[in-house]
């Protein structure tokens, strides 16, 4: 199968392997089967959690006794992956020829079964949910220990509250808020939630109006809804809690959910609120009308983005990483289906429930007094990001922002200097600043987690050797090589051709279209097989950004640039249309709130 006619298969998704190294994985055939209960959460069934009366009789029924909610046919949410390809293909080394090596498979996989790295200073830690992280016990770097998610559902970040008077619908609620997001601050839908909240003491599922699905992943649902007569719309992720006990994903939603909560960037989700039901928990996020970029690639002439636009998106994508890497959080899922386009054109990078948090320590390894040199090269001036130095603050974060986004590193005695000077417009400021160049990369965490999508699979991931955060500049690398290209430089005709070829193939381009040198170059060096000899190893996004390929991105004002595409505008007032009864996300056995749903056809 093609590569398009597989992604194809489900709209907006490649295949996904989620795997780990245990002793005892699943095999590939329970594994598929547990997967094939997949996470789709119908419109009906929230509709029927948002009664009161359902719910006072769902509570007193187990959570854990129900079954998943229904299954979704997508054979691609299964993962592709089984452990006999693993173990075939992490006996081999990037140069070897495709023969297997017996031993050295067999000594990689007693290496798995002691969870230890070469210099053994790796503590295995098997997570509720089966993947397996290790711990680095020494070092500058080390993955954060993951928190047991309690059956409940509930993580000590969000706190049932015992004043609730919307029946007890919301088991849960937690919320960021405008002053913990300053980037996010005038965003008029924190205003409609405050109001709301204020009204009611809380935010439930009631609140919301959902209006149409807008696509089904691995660990839940996706709705647009709006909170009602507000002409506020978000994104809700409807997540069954029971099915994600029962696929052991709680930990994967928990993950997704802390990541979330600790974003303020530009180019990443904001989550306006979390609450739970009884048998759902909810993100409530931004609304990207756009579309995700491997749908937009589509539609572009020879199904490939022109240089100019593939340079806007990748250099967008490059900001939101190097946030989530000063965070201490390798995103690990990088492909086109996960960067969503906003109304205003520019980028959101989603999905969070594979990345990894580490710790992570920023060096300055620039001072912040430039030469004239650096102030000519303006485009490699870096961009201080709200760093929180401890990523322990993946906690709903940054709650004092003054410190948390100040320029840390300059001294009070060169600012007093520089206000002498006569003052420059506001833009050269960005532009030319002392900004001292800071590595936040957390290039020494290890997981041995098998996570990703086939085509995008970092080699070291595949070999089981561990993996850190040159994992996302490999995908990185992949994912401009599939704008440029139309296609990924690995695939090959089946899921462990794709995985033998990532491994041991080298990298080709093609010829046509016809790509400047800069993009290849830039490419050859993201996709170098040894992850300590790729670009972004040593100094992380401040080496990617001094490529020539990006040679004229003005880093620090990416955001006022003019996107490639803008989307249409969404009509979301338009009157409601009767949902097809066939449509399994419409309210078709739910005559009592079947007003609640608008059927849209706007991407
Ligand atoms: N904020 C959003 N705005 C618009 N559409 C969204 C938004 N978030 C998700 N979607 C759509 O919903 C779909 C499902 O999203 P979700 O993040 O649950 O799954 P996914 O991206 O397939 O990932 P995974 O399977 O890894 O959980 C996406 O493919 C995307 O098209």
């Amino acid at each position: 199968m093609s590569v398009e006619a597989e992604k194809h298969n489900v709209p907006g998704h490649q295949a996904k392997a989620v795997d780990d190294h245990t002793a005892d994985p699943m095999t590939a055939k329970e594994d598929k089967k547990a997967m094939a209960e997949a996470m789709e959460v119908t419109a009906k069934e929230i509709m029927e959690e948002q009664k009161p009366s359902h719910r006072r009789q769902e509570s007193s029924a187990s959570m854990l006794d129900k079954g998943p909610s229904s299954v979704c046919s997508d054979e691609l949410l299964t993962p592709q992956v089984d452990s006999g390809e693993l173990k075939d293909i992490q006996g081999l080394d990037c140069n070897h020829s495709q023969e297997k090596n017996t031993s050295q498979k067999s000594s990689i996989r007693e290496s798995f079964a002691s969870a230890k790295a070469s210099d053994g200073s790796f503590a295995s830690a098997k997570a509720s949910d089966g993947t397996v992280s290790l711990r680095k016990t020494s070092g500058s770097a080390k993955n954060s220990d993951r928190a047991d998610f309690p059956e409940s559902g509930k993580s000590s970040i969000c706190r049932p509250s015992a004043s609730s008077n919307i029946s007890g619908e919301s088991s849960c609620s937690s919320m960021s808020s405008s002053t913990t997001k300053p980037h996010k601050g005038s965003d008029a839908r924190w205003e409609a939630i405050r109001v709301i909240r204020s009204r009611d003491g809380i935010l439930g599922l009631s609140h919301f109006r959902l209006l149409k699905k807008l696509g089904c992943g691995d660990i839940g649902s996706v709705y647009l809804s709006e909170l009602n007569g507000t002409k506020s719309y978000f994104a809700m992720k409807v997540m069954d809690k029971g099915s994600l006990a029962s696929r052991k994903k709680l930990l994967r939603a928990q993950t997704e959910r802390e990541i979330l909560q600790s974003l303020d960037h530009p180019f990443l989700p904001t989550l306006y609120t979390h609450f739970e039901t009884d048998k759902f928990s909810c993100l409530v996020m931004e609304f990207c009308p756009g579309g995700d970029l491997h749908t937009l690639r589509q539609r572009q002439p020879g199904k490939h983005f022109s240089e100019q636009a593939a340079k806007f998106y990748v250099a967008e994508v490059l900001l939101a990483l190097e946030y989530l890497h000063m965070l201490g959080i390798i995103y690990r899922d990088l492909k086109p289906e996960n960067v969503l386009v906003r109304e205003d054109g520019h980028i959101m990078l989603s999905d969070f429930d594979l990345s990894l948090r580490c710790d992570v320590s920023p060096t300055v390894v620039k001072s912040a007094n430039p030469g004239p040199d650096a102030l000519q090269r303006n485009n490699q001036a870096y961009c201080v990001q709200p760093a929180c130095i401890k990523p322990s603050c993946i906690q709903p974060a940054c709650v004092a922002p003054t410190t948390c986004f100040g320029p840390r590193f300059f001294s009070s005695k060169s600012k007093s200097k520089k206000e002498k000077k006569p003052k420059p417009k506001p833009e050269i400021v960005n532009q030319v600043s002392p900004l001292p160049e800071l590595i936040a990369e957390p290039t020494d965490a290890r997981s041995m987690s098998f996570v990703g999508t086939h085509e995008y699979l970092a080699p070291e991931i595949i070999k089981g050797e561990g993996h850190g955060s040159a994992v996302d500049w490999w995908t990185f690398g992949i994912f401009l090589y599939e704008l440029l290209f139309g296609k990924t430089p690995f695939k090959g005709s089946g899921n462990r051709a794709t995985l033998f070829n990532v491994v041991g193939q080298p990298l080709r381009f093609p010829e046509s279209p016809i790509v400047s040198f800069s993009a290849r170059d830039l490419i050859r060096g993201l996709l170098v097989k040894d992850p300590q000899h790729r670009l972004g190893y040593k100094r992380g996004t401040t080496e990617i950004k001094q490529h020539p390929f990006f040679e004229g991105v003005n880093w620090a004002l990416i955001r006022c640039a003019s996107p490639p595409d803008i989307p249409k505008p969404v009509e979301l007032d338009r009157p409601p249309k009767p949902a097809a009864a066939s449509d399994k996300a419409a309210p078709a056995a739910n005559p009592k709130g079947a007003d609640n749903f608008l059927e849209f056809e706007f991407f």
